[in-house]
């Protein structure tokens, strides 16, 4: 007796990880229950998320992005590790794109457009800072626009919601800004950010209707890199869909235009954002986009033996 197998290969962008799988023609089945499998860190392979590589054809939301881009042949189907679907995800799209390049899919051109049930995103090598010149270590995605989804009312207030987090005495002020998915950011002291317990999922008032990722944030203020003035932020995230994760790459895109929101007129357009899992550049584009841009790694390629994956949730 055969059993069926399944390819996967395990990748990271700054310790946010995923399980990529190449299903070009769409001939997987990818449920829910055989994501959360996947994802599973005991009985899986583990990651924070599940990526999925099918043409943009195969799926309505890569169709209505071919309309808008039809170089975008390639769609980031995203799920998070309890098999939900999420719009974006910023270090899983750097992930993708190195996918891409190992898959030989990415056909060497200076930039790859691709679809995300966001839109399309747009994806070239750059020189990681303090790395060699003319280096191409790092991955910067042009995130799109990023909104207040508030208005110009919420942006001149500061805040349009509370934010409890376990650990933490009272309720705080936060920002909900949305970034092709949605988030919620608040700021706390460097002690309060350590004590905080991300165990529990913080508890949102007004409550999101599609639920929010949640960013605390510590405004480390602004310093000089190669003659340009930065803005730095420390952040931990609770992630929809997965809980507390090391790195999120819409969660610092988030973080740092809310903390230059609040800093006001001539604030960096530049902000290092620094999380568990390492450091992302968040650049505020004149356009209204905003670009991040940080390390991807594949770190191993496997074959799942998918009869012994269920029998690990029975
Ligand atoms: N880790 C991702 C975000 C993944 C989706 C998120 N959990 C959601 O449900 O919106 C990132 O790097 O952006």
């Amino acid at each position: 007796m055969t059993s069926a197998s399944l390819r996967v290969t395990k990748g990271h962008g700054t310790q946010n990880d995923f399980v990529l799988l190449d299903d070009r023609d769409g001939s997987v089945d990818l449920t829910d229950v055989l994501v959360r499998e996947l994802a599973d860190r005991r009985a899986g392979l583990g990651g924070d998320g599940v990526i999925r590589v099918i043409a943009s054809g195969r799926l309505p939301e890569g169709e209505a992005v071919l309309a808008d881009e039809p170089a975008a042949r390639w769609f980031m189907d995203y799920r998070n590790g309890d098999g939900s679907i999420a719009e974006m995800c910023g270090n899983g799209v750097r992930v993708f794109a190195a996918y891409l390049e190992r898959l030989g899919l990415w056909d060497g051109a200076d930039e790859l457009a691709l679809g995300t049930r966001a839109g399309v995103r747009r994806v070239r090598r750059v020189t990681k800072p303090n790395g060699p010149a003319g280096g191409d270590d790092w991955y910067a995605v042009d995130m799109g626009r990023w909104t207040v989804p508030g208005g110009a009312a919420v942006v001149a207030a500061g805040f349009d919601a509370e934010v409890q987090v376990a650990g933490l005495d009272v309720a705080r002020p936060a920002l909900s800004i949305d970034v092709g998915n949605p988030h919620t950011v608040l700021a706390l002291r460097d002690d309060e950010l350590d004590g905080a317990d991300l165990t529990r999922a913080p508890v949102v008032t007004p409550v999101p209707p599609a639920g929010t990722n949640v960013e605390l944030v510590v405004p480390l203020g602004e310093q000089e890199l190669d003659g340009v003035v930065v803005g730095r932020v420390r952040m931990r995230v609770h992630e929809r869909g997965v809980g507390e994760t090391r790195s999120c790459g819409t969660g610092a895109v988030a973080a740092a235009m809310a903390v230059r929101a609040w800093a006001g007129a001539g604030a960096p357009d530049v902000w290092f954002v620094d999380v568990p899992g390492g450091t992302v550049r968040v650049t505020a584009l004149a356009d209204g986009h905003a670009e991040l841009a940080g390390p991807a790694v594949l770190v191993a390629d496997a074959s799942v033996d998918l009869d012994a994956l269920s029998a690990g949730s029975r």
